[in-house]
């Protein structure tokens, strides 16, 4: 059977993991067969480069310009990325047709000789690559030893065993796509460690245009997740009025309780001694344009951390 919808996907076990599941949840909706959504691995820049941040590179786009190629020329007809790693522009040509529930947005502690973030002795060496959890760790604890941890998630467990580190942040979604959850010592909270914008979801992007991408569009809609959509305008909105420097520490997270969106974003300096945060609500989370009024509070909240920093040194290196 020829293929119907064909999947671009990174070809990391999380990419692959992440994009399978999508597979199986399109072929159930469409009533395919596996066969007929088929997964076409792409290697991308962010993907050959391992040894360096990635802003020095060019920053998260790096992980989804070659798939997003393919799916301007036909070659695949959806994309499967992690939210976290999708920037706040689409491709002229391109756009997000779904926003399938997400998973745990947390931060995992992985150690093999501490069993949480506040058993770390001082000077512990804590790896990551993010400015974020990095600013967020020394916020709390600003004798940490910062180490630059990059690649897939294999490796950075990998280099922990090894005994690079002492102890790794991870996002707990990525860990659980994989199989992998038996490897937290302890799921950090978001009042701490507040995720990036989008973190835990996936974004299922289509093509815009002929009648045949306007029929995969319409079909893969039907994965859409309203209230993780929702979330994710709020989160994205405040990531939009944030980055105004890829050199920025910024988390964003947002929830629900008693039928209102609950939002907080927060900037840090990058040795964590300055932290700025602002929390909001949506209350009518059920209107028709409520996606927009979510970006909107986003937007507004990271506006006021913006100014809230103002001229601050929040820019390192
Ligand atoms: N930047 C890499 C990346 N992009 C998405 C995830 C995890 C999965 C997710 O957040 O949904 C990860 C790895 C990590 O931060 O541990």
């Amino acid at each position: 059977m020829s293929p119907v919808i064909r999947i671009g996907t990174r070809r990391s076990k999380l990419a692959l993991a992440q994009s399978g599941m999508m597979q199986r949840a399109i072929a159930a909706a469409m009533d395919l067969t596996l066969e007929q959504v088929p997964l076409v691995e792409i290697v991308t820049t962010g993907d050959r480069v391992q040894d360096r941040r990635l802003l020095e590179i060019g920053g998260k786009a790096l992980f989804t310009k070659e798939i997003e190629e393919a799916l301007l020329d036909g070659r695949v007809d959806v994309a499967v990325h992690s939210m976290k790693d999708v920037p706040a522009e689409q491709p002229k040509g391109l756009r997000i047709a779904a926003i399938p529930e997400r998973e745990d947005a947390s931060d995992a502690f992985i150690s093999h000789q501490y069993a949480s973030f506040d058993d770390l002795p001082a000077g512990a060496r804590f790896g990551t690559a993010s400015l974020r959890r990095q600013a967020q760790a020394l916020a709390l604890r600003p004798d940490l030893d910062i180490q630059m941890l990059r690649g897939n998630v294999d490796t950075r467990l990998k280099r922990l065993a090894e005994g690079e580190f002492d102890a790794i942040l991870l996002a707990t979604a990525g860990l659980n796509r994989l199989g992998l959850s038996g490897v937290i010592r302890e799921r950090l909270s978001l009042d701490r460690f507040l995720p990036a914008p989008g973190q835990g979801a996936l974004a299922i992007q289509t093509r815009d245009g002929d009648e045949e991408a306007e029929k995969h569009a319409r079909w893969i809609a039907a994965l859409n997740h309203p209230m993780t959509a929702l979330a994710i305008a709020a989160e994205r909105g405040a990531m939009v009025a944030l980055e105004g420097s890829c050199r920025t520490a910024v988390g964003a997270h947002a929830t629900f309780g008693d039928g209102h969106l609950l939002l907080t974003t927060e900037m840090l300096s990058p040795d964590g001694s300055a932290r700025w945060r602002r929390s909001g609500t949506l209350g009518d989370i059920h209107a028709s344009d409520a996606e927009a009024a979510a970006h909107t509070l986003g937007q507004t909240l990271g506006h006021e951390v913006h100014l809230a920093a103002g001229d601050q040194e929040v820019v390192s290196g």
